[in-house]
């Protein structure tokens, strides 16, 4: 044989074995979608969303971790989108009903008969018919990319969702649906915590806690706390950094917000403990979004035994708290969240166990710290990266101190109430950064959202991310831009920082509150200089710089 026919060769055994893989490919990812939905039988599987399940085990979760690992984020639904967009056509009827019924609920018959009138007939309101005719196209536009896709997520068959109607619908939906984390996450956070206690006990609980850590009087009393640890905090970064030195913004920031959830919880805590905790915590949250490997070397692996130090540190400052109660020593300090769950009883008069009030506390200390610390960096990033807007919030915060009245030290409610543009370029980092870009359901029964079924017992994934990444929703939405919240009320479902419903963060004007007290003082005297302004940010599992912000602070001029 000649050279050439060598390559033919080569070639036509290259194109059988791509065939072989090709199909073979295919095969085992239809025998997959079988095994997973054919116990739905025939009828409801055709109701399901678009997507497929991928291969077993796997599913998605490599293009997720592609996606996320690659700096990409937005691609891995980015893909769906792309992929899946057409095979909507055959429900565009039934979406645009829906979608003219959220318009407006009462006009649907008139929607029917606009469809066959308004096309054929041009009558004397025809005017009035191609309006409403191009609302609802212009919404079954949106719909058109179906916003919900089926796949095979964290081990389980899970519909994802993304967009703000359907979000709004699911998180409203108390009946239909519950919280549905991955066992993992569960494992990490805790059994008893509020990722998978029973409806009843987290109304309960829920309210026991939320209450002294929102609304005007518990912020009011936070307040001070919150002004001295941040400006302490900043003296001594800039006192650091005065020698030459750099700190990792991110850290520091961390730490910060670490302090300040732990006065409130803990009534604070002697600084072994807190750096051991705050050392746990950063493990827990990097195995939160790993693949679920319990083996050495692995993210999960170390999150795992970071739980446990958690649960040691916690059970110690409970036994010591139960043994000063015992013996009938009066607690100096003001009754913190402790205090509440060690006393709180049901309507049987049971109280909680030593595992359920450590749980609580090992999910209220980590979402009351890593979010807003993330949020705190990112948003003091974006105003120094952008000499216009941190002049304009400057120049309001400039304002709000001439107001103050001279008697009065530190800063207060009514203050942090009159920072308007600064709360702009807040929930701006909060739309852009998507610090919590997905949430977790479970359907209890059949139900049907944008006309397609989330089958009974399958996950459902709020990706709030791709809410807030959507063009049709924030034009322009790669761009940081303040000024798109002027006057602007976002509609139900559309921004989702927080979530929403009865999952609603409870800690999110505490948040906010933090994270406007930080900015306040850093505007007033403080500057940021990075050390790699261009450092890759890592998505998972939250978006941050990989080297943490290593950065210069500043201090230019006495507040
Ligand atoms: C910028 C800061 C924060 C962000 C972006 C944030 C975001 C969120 C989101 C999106 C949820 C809802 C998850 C879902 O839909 O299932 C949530 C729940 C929660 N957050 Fe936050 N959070 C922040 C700060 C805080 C703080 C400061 C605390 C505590 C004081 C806190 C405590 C909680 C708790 C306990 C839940 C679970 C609520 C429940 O299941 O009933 N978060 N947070």
């Amino acid at each position: 044989m000649g050279g050439g026919g060598v390559a033919l060769v080569w070639t036509a055994a290259a194109v059988v074995v791509g065939a072989v893989v090709l199909v073979l490919d295919g095969v085992v990812r239809w025998l997959h979608g079988l095994y997973r939905e054919a116990p739905l039988g025939s009828e409801k599987r055709a109701q399901l969303p678009p997507g497929e399940m991928g291969w077993p085990i796997v599913g998605g979760m490599w293009s997720f971790l592609r996606a996320f690992k690659s700096g990409k984020p937005d691609t891995f639904i980015g893909s769906y989108i792309r992929r899946f967009a057409s095979k909507d056509a055959s429900l565009l009827a039934d979406r645009m009903i829906s979608a003219y019924s959220m318009i407006n609920s009462q006009s649907v018959t008139l929607l029917v008969l606009l469809s066959v009138q308004g096309l054929f007939n041009l009558t004397s309101n025809h005017l009035a018919y191609t309006g409403v005719w191009s609302l609802a196209v212009g919404s079954s536009v949106r719909f058109g990319r179906t916003g919900l896709y089926r796949a095979f997520m964290f081990s389980s068959p899970t519909i994802m969702v993304s967009t703000p109607e359907a979000c709004k619908q699911i998180l409203m939906d108390d009946e239909s649906f519950v919280n549905g984390w991955p066992k993992a996450t569960v494992a990490l956070i805790g059994p008893k915590s509020f990722v998978a206690m029973p409806f009843e006990d987290h109304r309960r609980l829920r309210k026991l806690t939320a209450a002294p850590i929102n609304g005007f009087d518990a912020l009011t009393s936070y307040l001070t706390f919150i002004d001295r640890t941040v400006t302490a905090s900043l003296q001594s970064w800039s006192d650091h950094c005065a020698a030459g030195k750099q700190i990792a913004f991110l850290t520091e920031l961390r730490r910060m917000t670490f302090k300040i959830i732990v006065q409130i919880f803990l009534g604070g805590a002697d600084d072994a403990t807190m750096r051991a905790l705050e050392r746990s915590y950063t493990d827990l949250n990097y195995g939160m979004r790993a693949m679920a490997i319990n083996l050495p070397g692995f993210a999960y692996h170390r999150a795992l035994k970071a739980r446990k130090k958690l649960v040691a540190v916690l059970q110690g400052v409970l036994d010591e708290r139960r043994a000063s109660t015992a013996k009938g020593f009066a607690r100096s300090s003001a009754v913190d969240m402790m205090d509440r769950l060690i006393e709180v009883e049901d309507e049987h008069g049971r109280r909680l166990d030593d595992d359920e009030i450590i749980d609580i506390l090992i999910m209220y200390l980590n979402a009351g710290h890593e979010s807003s610390g993330h949020i705190t960096m990112w948003a003091t990033v974006f105003l120094q990266e952008n000499p216009h807007i941190f002049a304009k919030a400057k120049a309001e915060q400039e304002a709000i101190m001439r107001s103050i009245p001279p008697g009065q030290k530190n800063l207060t409610l009514r203050d942090f109430r009159k920072m308007e543009y600064l709360s702009q370029v807040v929930d701006e980092t909060l739309r852009f950064v998507n610090i919590s870009f997905v949430s977790f359901r479970q359907a209890t029964k059949d139900v049907f959202v944008n006309g397609y079924l989330i089958p009974k017992g399958w996950k459902v994934q709020l990706w709030y991310r791709s809410v807030h990444m959507d063009n049709q929703v924030y034009p322009d939405p790669k761009k940081f831009n303040p000024e798109r919240w002027e006057g602007h009320t976002p509609r139900a479902g559309t921004f989702l920082p927080f979530g929403l419903g009865a999952r609603l963060c409870p800690g999110n004007d505490l948040a906010k509150l933090e994270i406007s007290v930080f900015l306040h003082h850093f505007l007033l005297g403080y500057k940021l200089t990075r050390a790699n302004p261009n450092c890759r940010v890592r998505y998972l599992p939250h978006p941050r710089p990989v080297d943490n912000c290593l950065a210069k602070i500043t201090k230019v001029s006495d507040e």
